[in-house]
């Protein structure tokens, strides 16, 4: 990877040979933002971020319009199997919503506030709550691979390294230097969504716990999930944790849930490995149940709209 050093920027040449700023402005996601709003008819009070095999959410949209990151200023774009790149505004069961269809990893060479930054153009184009969804590996024993985990907290282990979204000098108008993340998760948008659980018959595949992002690429090691079993995490994986974060940040109001793709390999003598192949069927096969699952809670986000 090629890297030149500019007065006041760094430009790094990204997976996909474009240039990739390490920093981004409060005028890139205006102008980002300005971009949106001139082309969709939509005003989406709720985001949601589709995972690894999770994008037939966006998919499922009606009256959708579609813009591919590559031509949206400023974006990065999709390198991951599983995301298809695009930003997708519709109607969900009659809702209006705005999807990105494909997320951005640190693993795929994009700085981490890079990774996070469309949560920034969904708060400046209207969005107040985001629903970020992603694909795990479960840890926790009682996990099965189709269960959904709704994500009461996480552990920034990128964080405890410094690799941080908000690091750098702070803007105000994004939000606090100092933001507290203690109650990243809304309880009451994580009651509702237990609650939906069980009116769609699916309470013994529906858990809360805590969710971890490591840097990937490479799946963990059965020492390093030893290690994260005693910290009591209880799903792995490679992203959100960024994006919440600066989701609180600017004050949005969150939910997040991972479907549990795959097992976690805790011992030497397992045959089985992690894949990304299996993640993406498991996204498949629950497909179904995820679109009633998302549908009802944005369907309780707009009868009740949580506080804030
Ligand atoms: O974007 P998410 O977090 O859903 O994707 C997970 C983590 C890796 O990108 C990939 C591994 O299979 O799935
Ligand atoms: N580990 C990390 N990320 C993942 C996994 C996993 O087991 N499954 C899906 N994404």
């Amino acid at each position: 990877m090629l890297s030149v050093v500019c007065p006041d920027d760094i430009i790094i040449v990204n997976a996909c040979g474009g240039p990739c700023r390490e920093s981004y402005t409060y005028d890139d996601v205006q102008e980002t933002s300005v971009f949106l709003l001139r082309k969709t008819k939509y005003r989406p009070a709720i985001g949601i971020i589709c995972g690894s095999g999770l994008g037939s959410l966006a998919d499922s949209l009606t009256d959708k319009e579609c813009f591919p990151y590559e031509d949206v200023p400023h974006f990065p774009v999709s390198t991951v199997r599983g995301h298809t790149g695009q930003l997708v505004f519709g109607l969900l069961d009659g809702v209006p919503v705005m999807c990105m269809q494909g997320r951005f990893h640190y693993y795929e060479g994009y700085p981490i506030c890079k990774c996070a930054m469309p949560v920034r153009v969904m708060k400046m184009v209207g969005v107040k709550y985001l629903i970020a969804t992603n694909a795990a590996g479960g840890l926790n024993e009682k996990y099965k691979v189709g269960d959904i985990m709704v994500i009461k907290d996480h552990v920034n282990f990128m964080g405890f390294a410094g690799v941080n979204p908000l690091r750098g000098p702070n803007d105000e108008r994004f939000g606090p230097r100092f933001p507290a993340v203690s109650k990243a998760y809304d309880a009451s948008l994580r009651a509702a969504a237990m609650k939906i659980g069980r009116d769609l018959g699916i309470e013994d595949s529906l858990h809360e716990g805590v969710y971890t992002c490591l840097g990937g690429p490479n799946f963990e090691t059965v020492a390093e999930l030893s290690a994260m079993k005693i910290l009591g995490i209880d799903a792995v994986g490679m992203s959100t944790v960024h994006e919440v974060i600066v989701a609180c940040h600017s004050g949005m109001t969150v939910f997040a849930f991972s479907l549990i793709t795959n097992k976690c390999v805790t011992t030497y003598d397992e045959e089985v490995v992690a894949n990304h192949e299996e993640v993406i069927e498991a996204g498949r096969e629950r497909e179904d149940v995820l679109k009633a699952f998302v549908s009802n809670l944005v369907q309780h986000i707009r009868n009740n709209p949580p506080g804030k």
